[in-house]
């Protein structure tokens, strides 16, 4: 393959992966040759030959054969500056290394020593789909990373599985680093807090361990309910958090709940949490897959661009699958790779027969009576009321509110629904969820309830 091939593979690649990737880990890449179906690149470190190796082997390849270059295979071999030559990297590895702070080629941002995780390159605000459930999560950590006069210290963002906390956490100190490149930034989970912290006690470094810790402009650890219960481990982040903060450092944390809901942390180390700002990311709403999926999909397409999508697709993904965006994200990959291995239209049909683990994992199972039971609950009035005949206002409007809900959130029929309702006529029902839809517009109050009883029911 000459030159004028590889430049013209590398312009099929920019489109697909985007600038960012492009420029951190495709421009770097020096074809070395094509030999018996193996095209060999040379990389100047492991951390890359492994990054590349795992996040863009397939769309180099697949690029490649467009260009009719014999290829069926990708190598990375290292070659530091000496030209001598290193490890290969071919197959995916499946962990990421976690010694390593990412070199981004042409970049050398402060902080380079420091023990921290890598970031990923895809996570950055660009790539942040913002919807109703993570706006405000999304707009603080953009305030800190552009660090204006109003900054949040701590900031802490908390929320499920999938939603997004460290795609958020490597956005800011992707743009910090991009900003302010001299500031030093350490991102690490708070295993690995923990798992440096033991090591130091264990090498009796523990001095070095708090000069660096104490070093850093911007602490970012993830996951921190990890420490809760591990006292002396706590105990040393305690301190690092307070010598920081009153240094005037920025620090910013995540975590699967709030903190006044992690057991087992200390109380001190709890209010000092809450000392900043704590946001949470909501359960995703059906736009914001959507979104998500829009997105996402370009993507695949741009690397598969012979695969023909049908209508409706990500529409029904987008309905279907309410857990997180992981498995969102996950789904949709296993489909594009199915469709094209199968060479076959991405269809509402070859869809359910590529997802139906998925889709059955994720159908919704709250139970009309549970709807009942939590209706009631919240608005303070008797289940039997619920199936009743009683149609005073402050029974009624509970009742449509569980019968707006059984539509939104159960497979039933509205004659169904109506069964469960004391036998009401399937009519009643509908009118029931007309007037919710309604009041939703109107109501804020109404809106809001429906809101909190959705969330506490998919819980
Ligand atoms: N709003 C979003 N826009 C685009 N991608 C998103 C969004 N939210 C989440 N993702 C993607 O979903 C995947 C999971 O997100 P992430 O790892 O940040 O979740 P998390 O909240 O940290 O979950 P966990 O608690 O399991 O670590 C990532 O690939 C991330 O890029």
């Amino acid at each position: 393959m000459n030159n004028d091939t590889w430049g013209r593979v590398k312009d099929r690649l920019l489109e697909s992966v985007g600038p960012n990737n492009f420029a951190n880990w495709i421009e770097p890449l020096e074809l070395k040759r094509v030999d018996n179906g193996v095209a060999e690149f040379s990389v100047r470190t492991n951390f890359m030959a492994n990054w590349v190796a795992r996040n863009f082997s397939d769309t180099i390849l697949t690029h490649l054969k467009g260009a009719d270059v014999p290829a069926s295979r990708v190598e990375f071999r290292v070659e530091p500056h000496s030209g001598s030559s290193a490890p290969v990297a071919t197959a995916p590895k499946s962990a990421q290394p976690v010694d390593a702070t990412p070199e981004v080629p042409g970049a050398a941002p402060a902080g380079e020593d420091l023990p921290g995780a890598p970031l990923d390159p895809r996570f950055t605000f660009d790539n942040f789909v913002v919807g109703k459930p993570n706006e405000l999560a999304h707009a603080a950590a953009r305030r800190v990373a552009e660090g204006g006069p109003v900054t949040f210290n701590p900031l802490f963002l908390y929320g499920g599985v999938g939603l997004g906390k460290t795609h958020l956490m490597h956005a800011i100190a992707h743009e910090i680093r991009q900003r302010r490149p001299e500031l030093r930034v350490l991102y690490l989970s708070a295993e690995q807090f923990m798992y440096r912290f033991v090591q130091a006690l264990r090498d009796r470094q523990m001095i070095d361990f708090k000069q660096i810790f104490r070093s850093v402009d911007v602490l970012m650890v993830d996951d921190v309910q990890f420490i809760a219960g591990k006292d002396s481990t706590q105990e040393e982040f305690f301190h690092t958090f307070n010598a920081l903060v009153d240094q005037g450092k920025q620090i910013i944390i995540s975590a699967d709940r709030a903190p006044g809901e992690i057991k087992d942390m200390e109380d001190r180390i709890r209010s000092r949490l809450q000392c900043g700002l704590v946001v949470d990311l909501h359960p995703t709403d059906y736009e914001l897959r959507l979104g998500v999926l829009q997105t996402k999909a370009e993507t695949y397409r741009a690397q598969y661009p012979d695969l023909r999508f049908a209508e409706g697709v990500l529409e029904f993904l987008a309905h279907r699958i309410s857990t997180n965006v992981r498995v969102l994200e996950g789904a949709l990959m296993r489909l594009f790779a199915f469709a094209s291995l199968v060479g076959r239209e991405i269809t509402l049909d070859l869809t359910q027969e590529c997802l139906s683990d998925i889709l059955k994992q994720s159908d919704r199972k709250v139970t009309v009576e549970e709807i009942q039971r939590k209706v009631a609950e919240h608005y303070a009035i008797r289940l039997s009321d619920m199936i009743g005949p009683k149609r005073v206002r402050s029974i009624a409007r509970p009742r449509q509110v569980a019968m707006y809900l059984a539509k939104q959130l159960t497979s039933r029929s509205l004659p169904e629904i109506g069964r469960r309702f004391g036998g009401r006529d399937h009519t009643t029902v509908m009118h029931g969820v007309r007037r919710i839809e309604e009041l939703k517009g109107t109501d804020s109050q109404i809106a809001d309830d429906i809101e909190l009883l959705r969330r506490a029911l998919e819980a």
